[in-house]
Order: structure tokens, then C-alpha cells, then sequence
């Protein structure tokens, strides 16, 4: 099972490299990380198991976050609505790609953060407001998908730990929360 310790942070050469795709039928090893990284979240999202394993909250995991360089992802973003028991959007990406995206640009309102980021790095992380994504799935269907909101932000901030980018790289350094016309901010 995963846990914090399990989750390298920056400094760790892993977290810049570009990571591998993986070719299918997959190995037992690269299926068994999908669902760990998928139950990390699960556990990171369950205020009871949160506590007792003294997990941070996620709603994306990484394999590069993990120490291994494989083009593997655990997405999984609540639903807006408590009441509802299904998750926005839930999946474990296997060599996953955007196809295209909008022009239209959108970030968080309040930043973003990251497991392998022990600080606290303010600022807009401006990315594309919409995404057509295609990736496998464990057993090497092909998925496309489209995202868009606080779904398709997720997903870029874990396709960008494939690519060996960390999340602050995109703020600007002179006006963290300078916004271009028209950026789509997302509360
Ligand atoms: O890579 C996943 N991770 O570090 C957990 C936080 C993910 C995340 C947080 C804010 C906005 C988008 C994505
Ligand atoms: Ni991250």
C-alpha cells in the first residue's frame, strides 16, 4: 500500500525526468501500481484512513511520484455534489495524451498544490480550459475522452509529472497572479 513515505519530493531526480510510455499486454507489477496509485487516493479522500495513515488528501497520483518513471497515472476528483457518491471523474491513465484542447485557458482560484511539493507555492497555474485526452486503460482499450473544469486540471498537473514539470514552473515568477484576458478562473 502506499503511503507518504512512498512519495519522493523535489530534489529527487525521478520527479524531472520524462517518463517511459508502457507497452501492453502490461505486467502484473505496472497493473498492480495502477490500483495502489488509485487506492492511495481512495485512502487519501477517507477522512477515517487519512487520519490513521496520516495521508495528505489527492485527487491525482503520479508513478514518477512514486520513484518509478513510467507513463502511469491515478486520477480521481470527487463530485462537486456531497451528497453524491460518484466521483467527477475517476481512472487509472495508461500512456495517456491530450489530442487537443481549447484555445480558452482556465486555472484554480486558489492555486494549486502537490504530494511531492512540501511548501506552499501561491499563484495561478494557468492551463487549457478543455481537453480531448486518449489513453489506455489496464487492459489496453483505448479511451478519449473530454475533460474540462477542475477534471481537466487534474489531468494536466499529472500529465505534467510524466513530463517531468512540477506545477510552480508554470507560475509567472515576477506576477504570480497576473492573469491574461479571458483565463477562465475556476473556485
Ligand atoms: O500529482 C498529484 N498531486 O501532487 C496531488 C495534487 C493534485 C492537484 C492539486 C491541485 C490542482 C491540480 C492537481
Ligand atoms: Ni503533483
Amino acid at each position: 500500500m502506499i503511503t507518504m513515505d512512498d512519495i519522493i519530493r523535489e530534489g529527487r531526480p525521478t520527479l524531472r525526468k520524462v517518463a517511459k510510455e508502457v507497452t501492453f499486454p502490461l505486467s502484473e507489477e505496472e497493473k498492480n501500481l495502477g490500483n495502489e496509485l488509485m487506492e492511495f487516493l481512495e485512502n487519501s479522500q477517507d477522512p477515517q484512513k487519512a487520519e490513521e495513515l496520516q495521508l495528505r488528501g489527492g485527487v491525482g497520483l503520479a508513478a514518477p511520484q512514486v520513484d518509478v518513471s513510467k507513463r502511469i497515472t491515478a486520477v480521481l476528483v470527487p463530485s462537486l455534489d456531497p451528497d453524491s457518491k460518484e466521483p467527477e471523474f475517476k481512472d487509472v491513465l495508461y500512456n495517456p495524451k491530450i489530442l487537443s484542447h481549447s484555445v480558452q485557458e482556465a486555472c484554480i482560484g486558489e492555486g494549486e498544490g502537490c504530494l511531492s511539493v512540501d511548501r506552499d507555492v501561491p499563484g495561478y497555474v494557468v492551463r487549457q480550459a478543455r481537453i480531448t485526452l486518449r489513453y489506455y486503460n489496464a487492459e489496453g482499450e483505448k479511451k478519449k475522452i473530454r475533460l474540462k473544469n477542475y477534471p481537466a486540471i487534474v489531468v494536466q498537473h499529472e500529465l505534467d509529472h510524466l513530463n517531468g514539470v512540477l506545477f510552480y514552473d508554470h507560475i509567472n515568477k515576477e506576477s504570480p497572479f497576473t492573469l491574461n484576458e479571458g483565463v477562465l478562473v475556476i473556485e
